[in-house]
């Protein structure tokens, strides 16, 4: 299984310097792709499509993060935590993620996604229309993720003001064939960055 290193893999296509011929920015603009970051709350899914984003965007890519918690807000408003609603929310994304993907855009999706058979029905999705589909997960442990918890939720869990947290009283089927594996626990974030770019120019998207 693939996983995130500290070695210097390829940056963005573009970078290669020609004495004849001016060198594109993006090797292939209308290249789109969804890059899909699952793992559990605090793993670092937003922090990780965030600075990759900022990566893509610089070399002149059209890049749009699609962030669970913000799509709560505007498409998935109303939506709980059940397992039917998380299903509803993460086939929705997955639809948006597909539609700008094909049409050239860069897709970084920062959704938990903690069924399998949701995030296999998004990747099918993708590979019905022919566009390019990554899985990667940001696999940290959950210790970790409870000692950063960034909004409080497990600490909210402990003191049994909310139940169905995925990765302590909820499910997180992690992905058994993931494109790629993130061990932020002990890979900086621009190692990270690398990976996921190295991923994607392996497959020719950058
Ligand atoms: N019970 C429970 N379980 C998991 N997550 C919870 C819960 N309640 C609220 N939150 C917060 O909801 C944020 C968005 O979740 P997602 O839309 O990515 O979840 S899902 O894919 O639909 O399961 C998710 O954001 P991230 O922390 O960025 O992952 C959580 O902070
Ligand atoms: N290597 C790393 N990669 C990503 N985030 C990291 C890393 N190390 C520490 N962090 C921190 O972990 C937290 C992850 O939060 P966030 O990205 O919101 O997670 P998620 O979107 O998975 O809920 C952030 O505070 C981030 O600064």
């Amino acid at each position: 299984m693939p996983t995130a290193s500290t070695e210097t893999p390829g940056g963005p296509a573009g970078n290669t310097e020609s004495a004849t011929v001016a060198t594109p920015t993006v090797a292939d603009p209308t290249a789109g792709v969804t890059v899909w970051f699952t793992g559990l709350p605090s793993a670092g899914k937003t922090t990780t499509a965030i600075a990759v984003g900022e990566r893509l965007r610089a070399a002149g890519h059209r890049v749009e993060v699609l962030d669970g918690d913000a799509v709560r807000e505007h498409l998935s408003a109303g939506l709980g935590f059940s397992r039917a609603d998380r299903d509803t929310n993460v086939a929705r994304i997955g639809w948006v993620a597909e539609l700008l993907a094909r049409n050239g855009v860069v897709v970084l999706a920062a959704v938990i996604s903690p069924y399998a058979a949701a995030r296999d029905a998004v990747r099918a999705r993708h590979e019905a229309s022919g566009t390019s589909y990554l899985e990667v997960h940001v696999a940290t442990p959950v210790e970790v993720c409870a000692d950063r918890d960034v909004k409080g939720l497990y600490a909210r869990q402990r003191a049994g003001e909310i139940s169905g947290l995925t990765g302590v009283d909820d499910v997180y089927e992690a992905p058994t064939s993931p494109d790629l594996v993130l061990r932020t626990e002990s890979s900086a974030l621009d190692a990270s960055v690398d990976a996921v770019l190295a991923a994607l120019s392996e497959r020719g998207l950058l």
